[in-house]
């Protein structure tokens, strides 16, 4: 079930996206992702020290050890200069390199041996400490995202691309991943390795040492503008390639309509296009990532080259101390900076990508909803509702556009209103407003007498279960879908701010909702023939995995999972539309079933649906136009009744007429012509 990844990263989220190539791939890198105008990234990594707090432990252990390989790494050459100057009988300062016998040899070499050993265990202590904190803090961070997310609104949700929010989920994560993991501990493995590399390199010759400090910057500052111009084009080429996937993901979707307006060959030539730019970007890629090594094999040739001409004068100098194992020495410590060198771009731009991508992610936490729990305002002893509802002087506006205006509703508790009028004149709005989607501009919106922002939004949503016009199924199971609403009560809350170290494993959390509640709301949505018909039954899955429900079915879905929770009000938003008369008749008995003892807010276009409602609201441009009973309306001779009135012709029409299919469309033109 859904909620159960809540409690850990799944198998992908362990996945490292890193390519075989000298650079890591990471997510697409867009301007998007330079830091917000006006806030230094430093000041953002100061926000994400909580989370660096929580594995405080594991870093200081992890970055001991990686100090201690580093210089532990350096031994097997001081064996190896031993080794050296023992058997050409060089005779130094030091008494362990006057002679060497087959013993004191096999000593050393067991030396360079315990060296490895030792590096290698810290570098795995390393990795046990540094790289799973860096997982746990990624996992943490992702919880307390996805949890933040969940406290967002629908004002949010309507402005948030879901495809940003995605890849801040995942690209932004996995850079900030990268920066705590990686990062880190390649920074301490770069200034430990060249405090040690080059302490021991002045300890065996100042001088070569000097060369060295002259040449290093040279070196180290081509390969950082070469890293910088590498990442540059990786960015560019990995943009490309996100622009590519998501034309290729809609293309997929849209087949359908692609087939339909016959465009494949426009649809080819763009992709063809689009094909093409990215492969000039991973050509421009190649351009600079391939000269790379090369670049950087001549520049050490050149370096070692003139150590070797200046140490061979050094050593040959009469009365010199500086021995051929010694110089051996200096070479291997200067070779093992080779590495260093090369890490010191590509980290500065792990840690640039790293903070950028924090910012981003610093965006969504500092997003806050605008409906919420306010202390001082909200009672939060009010757990339970009856029902009754109203909406008192309720005006809405969307910037300039009046939607709602001074809307007065009195809704007692069982009513079974149908809510009507053309399309635009705010009866999904109203709807909304009830489940505090958004407050209204003015006004105020009552249940029970309190007003919605005196309700603690638990509870309010506790209580209403909407059938929204657009249902949204999820790729599971039907009984899942079904029971979506009830499977999530009673579980324990997800802690955020904390360590994962050392949490207990999750609940036991029952997998499957209660299969007699969920067949009982199916019998009432009028689902339960469609589904009994299919050979998996309630197990039968559904979207991309499964099979795909009629329009009508995926309504009545959508009607079991709300009644299924037992709520005090029903919201039911065009729900009947894409079904049949007949089938509009089961689904309406199953709801008079249901309705008993609670309030039901049906919102419909046809006459034949809304009939037998208690009430009957008629809205036009935002305001209440007609209120009444079926009969009361027809009697009132307004926009009900005209609607009635072309819906019968219709349906006379189509009695009379066998060349029109399907009445319900017939009513539908008509009406759209009347509400025009
Ligand atoms: N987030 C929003 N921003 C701006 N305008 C909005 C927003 N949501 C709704 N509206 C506008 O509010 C008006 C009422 O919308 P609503 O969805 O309530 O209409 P409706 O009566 O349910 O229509 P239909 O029968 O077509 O579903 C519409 O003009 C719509 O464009």
């Amino acid at each position: 079930m859904r909620h159960v990844a809540h409690f850990g990263p799944g198998p992908g989220a362990y996945s490292d996206a890193r390519t075989g190539n000298f650079f890591p791939e990471t997510a697409p890198l867009g301007p998007a992702l330079l830091p917000a105008p006006g806030r230094h990234p430093l000041d953002s990594f100061r926000t994400l020290l909580p989370y660096l707090r929580l594995h405080t432990r594991q870093y200081v252990i992890g970055l001991i050890a990686v100090v201690i390989a580093t210089s532990v790494n350096l031994l097997p050459f001081y064996f190896i200069r031993l080794t050296i100057d023992g058997l050409t009988g060089q005779v130094d300062a030091d008494p362990a390199t006057a002679g060497i016998t087959l013993g004191t040899a096999a000593l050393y070499a067991l030396g360079i041996v315990a060296a490895a050993v030792t590096a290698g265990f810290f570098m795995l202590v390393m990795r046990r400490q540094i790289v799973v904190a860096s997982r746990q803090s990624e996992y943490e961070i992702r919880r307390d995202l996805f949890a933040h997310l969940q406290t967002l609104d629908k004002p949010y949700y309507d402005r948030a691309r879901t495809g940003d929010l995605m890849n801040r989920l995942t690209g932004d994560l996995s850079a900030v991943r990268e920066m705590l993991g990686f990062g880190a501990w390649q920074i301490v493995n770069i200034v430990s390795g060249f405090v040690t590399a080059f302490a021991v390199m002045f300890s065996l010759s100042w001088q070569l040492t000097l060369i060295v400090v002259a040449i290093v910057p040279v070196i180290v500052g081509v390969l950082t503008y070469l890293a910088r111009l590498i990442s540059k084009r990786h960015r560019l080429a990995q943009e490309q390639n996100s622009l590519i996937s998501a034309r290729a993901q809609e293309n997929f979707s849209g087949a359908r309509v692609v087939k339909g307006y016959a465009i494949e060959d426009r649809e080819i030539e763009d992709y063809r296009a689009m094909n093409l730019e990215l492969l000039r970007r991973n050509i421009a890629l190649t351009k600079v990532d391939g000269p790379l090594r090369s670049f950087m094999s001549l520049l050490l040739g050149l370096a070692f080259g003139l150590i070797l001409l200046v140490g061979g004068r050094l050593i040959l100098e009469p009365g010199s101390t500086f021995t051929v194992g010694m110089f051996v020495q200096f070479v291997g410590t200067l070779e093992r900076l080779t590495w260093p060198m090369l890490m010191i771009g590509w980290i500065t731009g792990i840690i640039q990508r790293g903070l950028a991508s924090w910012v981003r992610l610093r965006e969504i936490f500092d997003a806050q909803p605008l409906v919420r729990d306010e202390t001082g305002r909200t009672d939060l002893r009010l757990r339970q509702l009856r029902g009754d509802i109203e909406f008192q002087n309720v005006t809405l506006r969307y910037g300039s556009t009046t939607v709602l205006s001074g809307v007065n509703l009195s809704v007692p508790a069982g009513t079974f209103l149908g809510i009507t009028g053309p399309t635009g004149s705010g009866k999904t709005v109203l709807g909304q407003l009830l489940t505090r989607a958004m407050d209204p501009t003015a006004g105020s919106v009552r249940i029970d007498g309190h007003d919605l922002r005196a309700l603690p939004l638990a509870t309010l949503r506790d209580a209403i279960s909407v059938v929204p016009q657009e249902p949204f199924l999820f790729s599971d199971s039907i009984a899942n879908n079904i029971g979506f609403g009830i499977e999530a009560r009673d579980l324990p809350e997800v802690p955020t701010g904390v360590s994962v170290v050392g949490a207990p494993p999750p609940a036991d959390i029952p997998q499957t909702p209660d299969p007699l509640k969920v067949r009982e709301a199916a019998r009432l949505a009028g689902l339960l023939g469609d589904v009994e018909d299919f050979p998996r039954g309630f197990d039968t899955m559904l979207g991309e995995r499964g099979v795909t429900l009629s329009g009508g079915q995926r309504q009545r879905t959508a009607i079991a999972r709300a009644i299924v929770r037992e709520p005090r009000i029903l919201i039911l938003d065009d729900s009947l539309s894409a079904v049949d008369t007949e089938t509009e008749r089961r689904i309406l008995d199953g709801l008079r079933e249901v309705s008993q003892g609670r309030t039901v807010l049906l919102i419909a276009h046809r006459v034949s649906t809304l009939r037998h409602a208690d009430q009957i609201v008629v809205l036009d441009g935002g305001r209440v136009a007609e209120q009444g009973s079926h009969e009361d309306l027809l009697a009132q001779n307004g926009h009900y009744a005209q609607l009635e009135r072309l819906q019968r012709l219709a349906s006379d029409l189509d009695a009379d007429d066998e060349a029109v299919a399907d009445p319900v469309s017939a009513a539908d033109l008509l009406e759209q012509k009347v509400t025009r």
